[in-house]
């Protein structure tokens, strides 16, 4: 099995970029770590999710991956976890179903937000909060990399536990 410092040195290699960056939050940065980059290695994207499923909290009913890079990931987590899976967009469907969170019902069920990179927790708690609307229970997140800025209290704040499978510190 592949090292925990070989499989960050891995994700280091594909996706950290430098530069200047402008993040969803606004914020600026010089570093910058393109998900899509690991995500679209099938083999590194498997080994990931192997590595997360030993930190998914027990008691977790359905896992919930946050459009658009979490999807890939929750996908390839559901594998290994053998959970039903939620597709949670940004926005919702504005027609068909109508649905924002697509895929296995959230409505009175222990529900764990699969994300690849928190750097504000903003998206993760915009979608918990939607989540939690639709009835959904969240007290737990779960992300690829946790760029240990400001993140994890600000989910903490809103109730939510922050499990991270690499931090910056990591990819540094
Ligand atoms: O913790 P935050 O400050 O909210 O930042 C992290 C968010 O930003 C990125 O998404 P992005 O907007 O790039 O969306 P995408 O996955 O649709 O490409 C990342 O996937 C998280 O969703
Ligand atoms: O905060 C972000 O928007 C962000 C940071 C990062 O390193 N990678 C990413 O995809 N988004």
């Amino acid at each position: 099995m592949t090292s925990s410092e070989d499989l960050a040195r891995r994700v280091r290699d594909v996706s950290r970029l430098t530069g200047e960056f402008v993040l969803r939050s606004g914020r600026t940065a010089t570093e910058y770590f393109d998900k899509y980059q690991f995500e679209a290695d099938p083999e590194l994207l498997d080994q990931l999710a192997e590595r997360m499923a030993v930190l998914i909290p027990e008691g977790t009913e359905v896992l919930a991956g946050l459009e658009m890079g979490g999807i890939a990931v929750v996908t390839a987590l559901a594998r290994h976890a053998k959970l039903p899976t939620a597709f949670v967009r940004k926005q919702a469907k504005q027609y068909g179903t109508s649905r924002l969170s697509e895929g296995a019902e959230v409505a009175g069920r222990r529900v764990l937000v699969v994300e690849d990179v928190v750097t504000s927790g903003g998206q993760v708690v915009i979608s918990t909060g939607e989540l939690r609307k639709l009835g959904a229970h969240v007290d737990h997140a779960l992300c690829v990399i946790d760029r240990q800025e400001g993140g994890a209290a600000a989910l903490a704040a809103d109730g939510i536990t922050l499990r991270a499978l690499l931090t910056r510190e990591d990819l540094s």
